[in-house]
C-alpha cells in the first residue's frame, strides 16, 4: 500500500454508479474514503456502507459519508463523480475539501472544462462554454491542481449506495500538460491496488476523444431508441447512423490532433460485446433526470465549430435526445 500515496485522505464527491464503484474498490483496498453524498444515498451509506458487485464479486466497505464538505475536511486526493452539469453547483460543496495541495481527479464523461488548459496551442486558456459557462470551473479547478481521467467502465446504481458493474474497470489518467509525473504514477498505482486497471498516459486527450466517440455514438442514441450498447452497435437498423456519428467524432478528434487508433468494425464489435448495458444517459432518461448532453454533445459541437467543422448527424441526435427528455414529456 505504501507504494502509492501513503496515509492519504481520499475524497469522492458524488456517490452514484461511478462514485460508489470507486469508493467500494478504494475502501476495499484498505484506504479510508470520505464520500460527499446526499439524501437517501447518504442515509444508505451511513447505514449499510458502500456496496459494489463487479466482475470480481461482491464488495462492501464502510465509508465516512456526509453532505457537508466541511465535515469531511481537506483531502489529498478528490475524485469528482457527478454528472458534468452538476459540477458548477458542486463547487461550493467541495470547497472545504480543497486544500492548497489537493489533487482533483474528475471522473466524468464528455469534454472536460479543462480541455484547453495546460496544453498550450491555438485555444490555450479558453473555457469550454457548453460545460463551463463563464469559466467558473476553470477559475477554481485548473492545472497544476488536477489530473485528467477517462473511465472505461459500465456501471449502474440500482439502489442508493449500491453499484453494479458488468465489465472490467479501466481508467486512463494523465497530466493536462502531458508531462510524465511521479504523482500520476502514484495515482495509477493507487487505483491498480484497488483492482482498477489504470494506465498513465502522456496524451490524455487521445483517451478523452476515444471515450467521447464512444459516448457520442451511443449515449444520445440510446435515449432516442431505448437501445442497450449491444443493440446500438449491432443493430442493422442503426448501423448507418452509428457509422456516420463515428466518422464525425473521428473527424473532430483528428482536427484537434488526437491519435485515436480505432478501426470502425473493431470498435463496433467491442461496443456490442459490452452487452445489454444501459448507457448512463439512458439511465438518467428513464429516471426522469436531466441528460449530460452539454458535455457529451454540445461541447463536441462547440469544439468542432471552432475549427469550422460541421457535424450534422451529431447535431441531429443531440437535438432529438434533448427533445425526448423535454420537461413534461410523456413517460
Ligand atoms: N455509469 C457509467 O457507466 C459511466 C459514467 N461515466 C460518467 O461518470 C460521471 C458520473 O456518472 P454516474 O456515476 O453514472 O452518475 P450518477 O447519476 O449515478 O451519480 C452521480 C451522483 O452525484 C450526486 N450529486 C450530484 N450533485 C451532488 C451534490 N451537489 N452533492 C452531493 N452529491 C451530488 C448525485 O446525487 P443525487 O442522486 O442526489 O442527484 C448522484 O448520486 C458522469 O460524467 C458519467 O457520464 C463514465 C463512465 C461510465
Ligand atoms: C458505457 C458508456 C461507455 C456508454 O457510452 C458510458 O460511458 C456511459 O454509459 O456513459
Amino acid at each position: 500500500m505504501d507504494a502509492s500515496f501513503p496515509r492519504i485522505g481520499i475524497g469522492i464527491a458524488g456517490a452514484g454508479a461511478i462514485g460508489c464503484t470507486l469508493a467500494a474498490r478504494l475502501a476495499g483496498s484498505g484506504r479510508p474514503v470520505s464520500l460527499l453524498a446526499r439524501g437517501a444515498t447518504l442515509e444508505a451509506l451511513r447505514r449499510d456502507g458502500v456496496r459494489l458487485t463487479d466482475c470480481q464479486g461482491e464488495h462492501r466497505a464502510a465509508v465516512n459519508a456526509s453532505d457537508r464538505g466541511a465535515a469531511l475536511g481537506e483531502q489529498d486526493l478528490l475524485f469528482l463523480c457527478t454528472k458534468a452539469h452538476d459540477l458548477p453547483a458542486l463547487l461550493p460543496a467541495i470547497e472545504p475539501m480543497l486544500g492548497a495541495d489537493t489533487l482533483v481527479v474528475p471522473v466524468l464523461n464528455g469534454v472536460p472544462w479543462w480541455y484547453f488548459l495546460g496544453e498550450g496551442g491555438r485555444f490555450a486558456g479558453q473555457s469550454v462554454e457548453a460545460v463551463d459557462p463563464g469559466g467558473r470551473l476553470a477559475a477554481r479547478l485548473a492545472p497544476p491542481h488536477l489530473i485528467g481521467c477517462v473511465a472505461f467502465v459500465t456501471a449502474e446504481s440500482p439502489a442508493p449506495g449500491v453499484a453494479v458493474s458488468t465489465n472490467p474497470l479501466r481508467m486512463v489518467c494523465g497530466e493536462p500538460d502531458n508531462r510524465p509525473s511521479e504523482r500520476l504514477e502514484r495515482l495509477c498505482t493507487l487505483l491498480a491496488e484497488a483492482g482498477i486497471e489504470a494506465r498513465a498516459s502522456e496524451r490524455i486527450r487521445d483517451a478523452l476523444w476515444t471515450k467521447l466517440i464512444a459516448n457520442l455514438t451511443s449515449n444520445p442514441l440510446s435515449v432516442i431508441s431505448g437501445a442497450t450498447l449491444e443493440e446500438v452497435y449491432s443493430s442493422p437498423d442503426l448501423h448507418e447512423l452509428v457509422c456516420d456519428l463515428l466518422h464525425e467524432g473521428l473527424l473532430v478528434a483528428a482536427a484537434y490532433g488526437a491519435r485515436v487508433e480505432l478501426d470502425p468494425p473493431g470498435f463496433l464489435e467491442r461496443g456490442a460485446a459490452m452487452g445489454a448495458v444501459r448507457t448512463s444517459m439512458l439511465q438518467d432518461h428513464e429516471r426522469g433526470r436531466p441528460l449530460e448532453l452539454a458535455a457529451i454533445g454540445d461541447a463536441v459541437l462547440e469544439l468542432a465549430a471552432k475549427l469550422d467543422i460541421a457535424l450534422p448527424r451529431s447535431r441531429e441526435i443531440v437535438a432529438l435526445a434533448r427533445f425526448c427528455n423535454r420537461p413534461g414529456r410523456p413517460r
